[in-house]
């Protein structure tokens, strides 16, 4: 090789490394520079590629059979820092990893409101609850928790959950073989449909799930509105949600205008008399904003989180067993003429209990919640700046080793004798966000266990399938499988 050969050959290496220098520091350029002595308080982090950021590490991560190298590879490269900056969902934003932080983002509504990426938020509605903040969530928020999760209503709509679980298992064991999860979200469904338009009919409800499920596959996807996308299709599944809420919606005020002293049948005619103390009241938007969020939230996460408790329990035997004999001695202890499942019965469900905090734990369905800065906010001493998103992720939350060894290991005898301490455990976030469908999503995952253990086993026609992590946590064939019904008893017993 000649001299000048040499020569040219370097001039190339050393401008092709220069230009991928300039490329690598766009994004610090861009978003940094402008925060003026700000950013050297910023946390240690990588804002990634132009446009993309960090996606590509996170998508590829997260479709590997190790999402947690994600964090990892940022635990490597900077330390323990707890929180990283980073570039991702089209946002300068700032990874918070370590519990104090994440309670602390949680709590402070002065500093933070929701921050969700574009995707999430067209997708959801501007006037769902991950649009709006403080007093207007606050009125929205009491408006709607109490009729889903307070005491008096759990009593009522325990009735309707406990009929329709064990006509399910019943059904399913009937079917021969049935992808387990889609059967669990369509059974979730019929319950916070129930809760929201129980007076509307089977075919309403049948149009809705359809677009559920396409939906559900856009929400964590980039927004990316060019056919083929799913965030593509999911914006079309919105659209016909909107218009099959919005002809229920019409429907409703037409009756109400007939007949002004109709009974308020459910939670629609709820968010119809609805008034905040300036007398204003929610407009067509507002209701089927709130309507998609809710059905939304209140179907998938316990659907998929039911899926895993049962799967891990079948996987497990001698839990299984374990768990099955709690819940026999329920039933055999059960006064003569009582029919079915209490309150106070689920309360004596210890083992099951440890069961499912185990499994949202391992699961950890919301594995990210987005937050924006209202202003320069220092968190464990590092500035999060106005305008920049904060990530707070669970997922590392419940995957610590040091609060929880082997974090990986599925492990409900680890919460004998245990309480985390506060922001260790935050399967439902915390704060004025709080999940308002914790205490419903419990009971229905315990009341389907107890009818699960009791009389069916699942088995699963490919063990080994491997796990999808997005957009939530799933085996690939949706748990494809058979419930075979094991005992003869009565259904009911
Ligand atoms: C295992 C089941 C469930 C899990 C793991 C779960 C998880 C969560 C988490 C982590 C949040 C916090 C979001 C944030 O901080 O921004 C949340 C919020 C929410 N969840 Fe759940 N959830 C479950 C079941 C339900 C159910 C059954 C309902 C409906 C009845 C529901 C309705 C909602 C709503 C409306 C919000 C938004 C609250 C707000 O922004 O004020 N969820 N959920």
């Amino acid at each position: 090789m000649g001299l000048m050969e040499v020569l040219v050959g370097g001039f190339v290496i050393i401008g092709v490394l220069i230009v991928k220098w300039v490329i690598r520091n766009v994004n610090r350029w861009i978003y940094e520079m402008k925060l003026g002595n700000i950013r050297y308080q910023l946390p240690p982090g990588d804002l990634g590629w132009p446009l993309i950021g960090n996606m590509l590490s996170f998508l590829r991560a997260f479709k590997s059979p190790n999402p947690e190298s994600f964090i990892a590879n940022f635990v490597h490269r900077f330390g323990h820092t707890g929180l990283y900056k980073v570039h991702m969902f089209g946002n300068p934003s700032i990874i918070v990893t370590t519990p104090e932080a994440c309670r602390r983002v949680l709590t402070d509504d002065d500093a933070f409101k929701p921050g969700w990426p574009s995707s999430t938020f067209n997708l959801m509605g501007r006037k769902s609850f991950v649009g709006i903040f403080d007093e207007e969530h606050k009125w929205q928020r009491k408006l709607t928790a109490a009729p889903v999760n307070g005491f008096e209503a759990l009593t009522i709509y325990m009735k309707y959950i406990e009929g329709n679980v064990i006509t399910a298992l019943e059904k399913w064991s009937n079917m021969g073989q049935i992808e387990f999860l889609t059967e669990l979200r369509r059974l979730t469904f019929k319950i916070i449909m129930h809760i929201f338009l129980s007076s509307e009919g089977e075919h309403v409800r049948e149009a809705l799930e359809r677009e559920y499920t396409v939906l559900n596959c856009g929400v964590r996807a980039m927004a990316i509105n060019i056919p083929g996308f799913a965030y593509h299709k999911a914006l079309k599944a919105r659209k016909n949600l909107v218009g099959v809420l919005q002809r229920v919606v019409t429907k409703r005020r037409e009756e109400r205008r007939g007949n002004p002293s109709s009974q308020k049948r459910d939670m629609m005619d709820a968010l119809l008399d609805a008034e905040d103390e300036h007398g204003r009241k929610l407009d067509d938007e507002g209701i089927i904003d709130i309507l998609i969020m809710y059905l939304n939230a209140g179907h998938e996460s316990s659907g998929h989180t039911t899926m895993w408790a049962a799967l891990f329990l079948q996987s497990n035997p001698d839990m299984f067993q374990r768990a099955k004999a709690e819940q026999e001695e329920i039933a055999r202890n059960r006064p003569p003429g009582q029919k079915g499942l209490t309150l106070k019965e689920i309360r004596k469900m210890d083992y099951l209990n440890k069961v499912i905090d185990e499994t949202l734990r391992v699961v950890t369905f919301s594995l990210v919640v987005f937050r924006e800065a209202k202003k320069d906010v220092n968190v464990c001493g590092y500035t999060i700046p106005k305008g920049w998103k904060a990530l707070v992720w669970f997922r590392s939350v419940h995957y610590d080793p040091e609060t929880w060894p082997e974090p990986k290991k599925f492990d409900p005898s680890r919460w004998d004798n245990f309480t985390p301490k506060a922001g260790n455990f935050l399967p439902f976030g915390g704060g004025s966000r709080l999940c308002p469908g914790n205490d419903l999503a419990k009971l229905e995952i315990s009341i389907f266990l107890h009818y699960f253990l009791l009389n069916y086993e699942l088995e699963r026609h490919n063990p080994a399938s491997p796990v999808m992590y997005l957009p939530h946590t799933r085996p690939k064939d949706n748990c494809l499988g058979r419930i075979r019904r094991v005992s003869s008893q009565n259904a009911t017993n």
